[in-house]
């Protein structure tokens, strides 16, 4: 089958799955999935437990194959970095598993110790770089599982349940670092469960209920958010369908010699790079008006009705 979007110019898709399904044993967890991840987008996943989330993150981060379909990746180099829901209590310092982790990836050993060093403060760990994690907290280790992955500013950022053990500091704290990686570029995937994270950080939203994704928040989109018009000029009509893919597009409309777009706030630097990229010209950006959608019943604590399905 063909899949849309892959003309020259649509380098902003990071990852592809098309009809992807997975099969356990003679159980099928996932159904036909087809979904883009954007370059600087962030999507929510959200189900009830056992909806799929996690086996659709560790597709999207290539752990695990699709039984068929596709899982296509834009440019075929992707740095990833990816969140388990739990993470093992190692018997390694923080410093000592965090380093070599990043030299595996290629990181320069002076520029992964700074990076290293502003992740553990900003987190209120820089005290227990050197203690072996063995010792840690369920909080404590998210906080070096959530390390591990953003070490290096990968290209795809996946995260199941990235609040979990965390405490309303630290939420606060990995939001703001995730708000920049975002603003830098980086696609966020996460397994969620909390609204506010959803509110803040997240420009789409997935319901996913037995294995498959029932429902996309697009346009209307999920429970609060702003809108920002743009007007612009000078693009040809292949370029006005790229940006009309963009999952911050809420409407789009063609005058004349301009088109005026309708985005969602947190889209708004990306979509004028993308204009701007693509031969086109700014003529306004005003700030519009907000939407409102209620998500709460698709939003249920991590901890309960483990292995119950909607
Ligand atoms: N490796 C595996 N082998 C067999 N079945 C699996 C495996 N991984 C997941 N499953 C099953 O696939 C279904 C989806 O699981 P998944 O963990 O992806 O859901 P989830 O939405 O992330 O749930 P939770 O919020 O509880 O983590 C579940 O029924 C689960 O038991």
């Amino acid at each position: 089958m063909a899949i849309a979007g892959m003309e020259k110019g649509a380098s902003a898709e990071l990852v592809i799955m098309q009809d992807a399904v997975k099969v356990y044993g003679r159980r099928k967890v996932l159904h036909d999935i087809s979904l883009k991840v954007w370059k600087g987008e962030c999507i929510a996943l959200v189900g009830k437990n056992g909806s799929g989330k996690s086996t659709l993150l560790r597709m999207l981060a290539g752990l695990t194959r699709p039984t068929s379909g596709t899982r296509w990746v834009s440019g075929g180099r992707l740095v990833t970095g990816y969140v388990p829901e739990r993470f093992p209590p190692l018997t390694f310092t923080p410093w000592e598993f965090l380093l070599s982790s990043a030299e595996v990836r290629g990181m320069e050993k002076a520029s992964a110790e700074n990076e290293l060093r502003g992740f553990l403060s900003k987190l209120g760990m820089e005290s227990f770089a050197h203690v072996r994690m063995s010792q840690f907290s369920k909080g404590m280790l998210q906080k070096i599982n959530l390390i591990q992955a953003m070490m290096g500013g990968p290209d795809l950022l996946l995260l199941d349940e990235p609040l979990s053990g965390l405490d309303i500091k630290a939420q606060e704290n990995l939001l703001s670092i995730l708000v920049g990686l975002k603003r830098g570029g980086t696609a966020i995937v996460m397994s969620v469960h909390e609204p506010t994270l959803i509110e803040q950080i997240a420009d789409r939203v997935l319901l996913m209920k037995n294995g498959q994704i029932i429902e996309e928040t697009l346009e209307k989109h999920l429970v609060t958010g702003t809108t920002t018009q743009i007007v612009l000029r000078g693009l040809d009509s292949s370029a006005v369908k790229r940006i009309s893919e963009h999952p911050g597009m809420v409407d789009l409309a063609i005058r004349s010699d301009r088109c005026e777009l309708v985005v969602r706030s947190e889209a708004v630097d990306l979509l004028i790079r993308q204009i701007l990229d693509s031969g086109g010209s700014i003529v306004s950006v005003i700030p519009t008006m907000g939407m409102n959608i209620p998500l709460g019943e698709w939003l249920q604590p991590a901890a309960s009705e483990k292995g119950d399905q909607v």
